[in-house]
């Protein structure tokens, strides 16, 4: 069997057998989180009505969960999919956008926590609340800087018996046990929309490759966007240009660079 230890093996596990994700995603981040997913060497499905999310989330390899955009119908079918993940096996990520803004999201969340994500990631405002603590987040973006919140993702991640991811200028992965930081990325990554959201499912596509070491596949789905994201923004002239750069990057970002250059660091 191939050994899947570094960021790069997982990169080239994944392409030779791309995973089937399943993404509950926002209506901002359908299109690029498919792209991104495409690009980087699986095969995205964008799948969330509550008639058959549970049914789908049975024959994926993984699936994702962002309430970016909720509604009630839209809470009906993460449950469902959810469950379905759950009692078949699966890894399933969560994406907890802006939880903090409205009692409706609020609740959601905690519905959603209660049925065990195996994979948390979120930006540092979102996850900083989601340990109670005070954030300074506005709407979906994050005002915290990561360093702020690895307390809370320790603490999160203890309790939820979780992989949590936060990510911002230094990505921070903790199994509650386990911690690193990973450097690298763009400071124009936050000037795309949905780029979070989009690496929120590539997350699901690592952990479906390696689901026997899900702290693993975390770490190597921020790996390859913090590598991807410096090379694009090497052209780049601004988020526009970055956007489609990013895409162009990852499908040419190979095992090989990858492992030559990602910057993780044990915290
Ligand atoms: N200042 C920065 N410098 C370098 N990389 C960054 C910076 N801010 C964010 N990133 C990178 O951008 C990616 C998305 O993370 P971010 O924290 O912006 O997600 P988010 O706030 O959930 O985004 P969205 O809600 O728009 O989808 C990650 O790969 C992260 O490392
Ligand atoms: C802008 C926006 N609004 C709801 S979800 C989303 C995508 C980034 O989180
Ligand atoms: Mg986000």
């Amino acid at each position: 069997m191939q050994t899947k230890t570094t960021p790069g093996a997982m990169l080239k596990a994944m392409r030779e057998k791309p995973p089937l994700v399943q993404c509950i995603t926002n209506y901002v981040a359908m299109n690029i989180a498919a792209n991104v997913l495409l690009a980087s060497g699986a095969s995205p499905a964008m799948v969330h009505a509550a008639e058959e999310a549970g049914e789908f989330a049975a024959i994926a390899s993984a699936l994702t969960i962002n309430i970016g955009t909720l509604s009630t119908q839209w809470i009906d079918g993460m449950q469902a999919a959810a469950k379905a993940a759950t009692s078949t096996g699966k890894p399933w990520v969560l994406d907890p956008v802006a939880h903090y803004a409205t009692a409706f999201r609020r609740n959601a969340v905690a519905e959603l926590l209660a049925l065990s994500p195996t994979i948390i990631r979120g930006n540092a405002s979102e996850i900083i609340a989601l340990a109670g603590g005070e954030s300074r987040g506005q709407g979906v973006d994050s005002r915290d800087p990561v360093e702020q919140a690895e307390g809370s993702a320790r603490w999160l991640a203890e309790r939820q018996r979780a992989v949590v991811a936060v990510t911002g200028a230094v990505d921070f992965v903790t199994d509650g046990e386990r911690a690193v930081r990973i450097e690298g990325g763009s400071v124009l990554m936050p000037q795309v929309t949905a780029l979070g959201c989009s690496l929120t499912c590539l997350v699901g596509a690592f952990a479906a490759t390696a689901p026997e070491d899900i702290f693993g596949a975390t770490v190597a789905a921020l790996s390859t966007f913090a590598i991807a994201g410096e090379e694009a923004a090497l052209g780049a002239a601004g988020p526009g240009s970055f956007s489609w750069r990013f895409l162009d990057a990852l499908a040419a970002l190979d095992a090989e660079t990858l492992d030559a250059r990602v910057r993780i660091s044990v915290a």
